[in-house]
């Protein structure tokens, strides 16, 4: 999948800015607050219906303005039809409580219909918090990959989540057992699939990310990914779980246990935990993630998500930097790399598409 086009409205710095990129590797560089980040933002915004640096209302509309908007217009594989490919569109407004969405021409109800129609993986300065950070992005990471690889997954989450707030809802007001158990049934029964979806595709990573990892971090040496559920899995059903956790939860006010408690975690070798991972090498085991989720969309969906790489110059070293980028282009994805300067990993026989952004305009160089 390729983007053709990203527009977008008094999104930080920007009045409005347009960018055309190209296949292969899009290389956006600018001084300091020029809004490099800013662009990559904005697609990262339309893929996941959240900015990677921090909510829509503190700060991502532009002062004075009401409402950022995002457009993206993309290519894609028609799923097993012999390489023929299809225009996309998505539009996105957002003012901080409200927000609008539209796809191929049409309103879509839930932000996440936009979400599992473009997919991006983005690598940033924040996302060494996949491995060092609490569950919440480590859950999402899953949610994700199964969002776009797995079409029976949206609705089983949805159901899911809408039995837990409705469950912690008559916790907090410390409702009668009847009407728990109504909804102790329906979380249990969407949980059950939710639970078994995220493990099986954590399973199905393994393989690539053990490799990629043993290629991006040797030192690392061989490195598992291990689930864990939420509830004790092994000894008891998640119907059984909340049933013996309601007196707890009911004290609580919320739902203690259950697959919005999963996590899971890399357990290496050659080191005791995570804490042991220095931050560059922390920083490379969630690129290895990130790279190895990609890869399987690759193989599921017959080709690569866009990948956005904030800064990388920053967060890699060069000898680092040679080896993603050249695995990269070999993927033939869509990449778009941010930086003050040229990456001093990239080799100067790769083809690259310039974009210089400054005054608040992009210019293609
Ligand atoms: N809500 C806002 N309204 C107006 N301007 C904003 C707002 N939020 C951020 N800005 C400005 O927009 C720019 C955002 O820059 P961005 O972080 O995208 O730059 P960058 O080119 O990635 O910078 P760096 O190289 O320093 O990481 C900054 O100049 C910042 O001051």
């Amino acid at each position: 999948m390729h983007v053709t086009r990203l527009e977008l409205r008094h999104l930080r710095r920007f009045p409005e800015l347009r960018l055309d990129p190209a296949p292969g590797l899009n290389l956006i560089t600018g001084d300091n607050g020029a809004g490099k980040t800013t662009v990559l933002e904005a697609l990262h915004l339309m893929a996941y219906g959240r900015s990677f640096r921090g909510r829509v209302r503190d700060g991502l509309i532009r002062a004075g303005d009401e409402a950022l908007e995002v457009f993206v217009e993309w290519q894609e594989n028609v799923a097993r039809s012999g390489g023929e490919t299809r225009t996309r569109k998505a539009g996105l407004r957002h003012s901080g409580q409200d927000w609008a969405g539209r796809l191929d021409g049409a309103n879509v109800a839930q932000l996440g219909d936009l979400c599992a129609a473009l997919a991006v993986v983005t690598f940033e300065p924040g996302s060494h918090a996949l491995i060092t950070g609490g569950g919440e992005s480590r859950r999402r990471y899953l949610d994700w990959g199964l969002f776009h690889v797995e079409h029976d997954f949206l609705p089983v989450w949805r159901r899911y989540n809408r039995a837990l707030k409705q469950r912690n809802a008559l916790l907090k007001a410390r409702a009668r057992d009847a009407q728990l158990d109504a909804w102790d049934r329906e979380l249990a029964e969407a949980g059950e699939p939710l639970s078994r979806y995220r493990e099986r595709y954590l399973d199905l990573l393994q393989a690539r990310f053990g490799l990629l990892l043993c290629e991006l971090a040797p030192a690392l040496g061989q490195s598992r990914l291990e689930y864990t559920p939420g509830w004790r899995r092994d000894d008891m059903s998640l119907a059984d779980a909340l049933l013996l956790s309601r007196e707890r939860d009911l004290g609580a006010g919320y739902t203690s246990i259950g697959p919005h408690r999963a996590d899971w975690r890399v357990a290496f070798e050659n080191l005791p935990g995570r804490e042991a991972l220095s931050r560059g090498q922390s920083k490379l085991t969630a690129l290895a993630a990130l790279l190895a989720q990609a890869e399987h969309h690759d193989e599921i969906q017959g080709e690569w998500p866009v990948v956005a790489l904030d800064d990388l110059a920053s967060e890699l070293d060069r000898h680092h930097q040679g080896r993603v980028l050249a695995r990269l282009l070999a993927s033939r994805a869509q990449v778009f790399i941010t930086g003050t300067d040229l990456p001093p990993g990239l080799p100067p026989e790769f083809p690259v598409h310039r974009f210089h952004v400054e005054h608040g305009a992009v210019a293609r160089l």
